[in-house]
């Protein structure tokens, strides 16, 4: 379980990116972090791991406050959050199963990941996850020559490696295409069940984070302003959360979207005769 009290960030430029943000993940729940830009989605993430450091507020991991840690024991306490990105941070000339290992060298005295000896029990762990994930044919391969979505596989193999208790992920979708996003989603959705794993995805998709997310938390200028599940999410409660035009412009943005898709379909149609 994950609860952050009373969390703010204030930057040095005196941008204040989150105000007294209080929420609570209980195990096996998956949030949704939705709200435009700028509204201290990925300051939230990265405080909760610090990699950006918060400026007051707890942050419980478990009875571990990680906002009062000094800097060996927030190494120690890392092991324990997974992160997933939105450019995988894959070791491209490494093999699929190098990179999930990777996940492990939190773990592993220096030497053995120097030389890239893991312990078998670490290995047999690492093929469990690639079956997992769909990859296991592809455990030799490097990791350049897979598709996106296939690279994203291996980074959520990779944090699952590691053990976690909280998996951290920053936009899994956002540069892969409408299906594999479908795909990425239901496999995280599945994996944080399977495994009562608390997670925060920050998506910029709000269609896709009402398919996949049991609950949604809608930031705007660094105050949680939406807290509840998708259904709830209404367009009152969307334009509270993004404001009356910038919501209009993502509808907008979203029927030019269809539309075109509509044509593209279309004329494919037309070709295919
Ligand atoms: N390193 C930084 N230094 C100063 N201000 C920052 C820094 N990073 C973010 N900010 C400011 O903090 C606020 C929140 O930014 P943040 O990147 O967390 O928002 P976001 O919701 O993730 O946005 P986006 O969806 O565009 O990624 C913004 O006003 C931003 O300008």
């Amino acid at each position: 379980m994950l609860t952050l009290d009373g969390l703010s960030k204030t930057y040095k430029t005196g941008d204040t990116a989150l105000s007294d943000v209080t929420l609570s993940v209980p195990k096996g729940q998956i949030i949704g972090l939705i709200g435009p830009s700028g509204a201290g989605k990925s300051t939230l993430i990265r405080c909760i791991n610090r990699l950006v450091e918060p400026t007051s507020g707890k942050i419980m991991l478990g009875d571990v406050n990680l906002a009062s840690l000094g800097k060996s024991d927030l190494r120690q306490q890392r092991r324990r959050i997974g992160m997933i990105f939105q450019e995988y941070a894959l070791v491209e000339r490494l093999t699929v199963m190098e990179n999930v290992l990777s996940g492990r060298l939190g773990y592993v005295p220096f030497w053995r990941s120097f030389l890239r000896r893991f312990p078998a029990t670490d290995i047999q762990r690492a093929y469990q996850l690639l079956d997992r994930v769909g990859l296991m044919e592809h455990a030799d391969k490097r990791a350049d020559a897979l598709s996106g979505g296939q690279r994203q596989r291996v980074g959520i193999a990779r944090a699952l490696a590691q053990g976690p208790e909280l998996l951290l992920v920053d936009e899994p979708t956002a540069s892969l295409d409408p299906k594999t996003s479908r795909q990425i989603m239901r496999l995280l959705t599945e994996i944080c069940s399977e495994r009562g794993l608390p997670a925060i995805v920050n998506i910029h998709d709000v269609p896709l984070a009402q398919q996949f997310m049991q609950r949604i938390v809608g930031l705007r200028a660094g105050r949680v302003v939406f807290d509840g599940p998708p259904d709830m999410l209404t367009r009152e409660a969307l334009t509270t959360i993004y404001g009356e035009e910038d919501w209009n412009a993502m509808r907008q943005g979203d029927e030019e979207q269809a539309e075109a898709e509509a044509e593209a379909r279309g004329r494919l149609a037309v070709l295919a005769q």
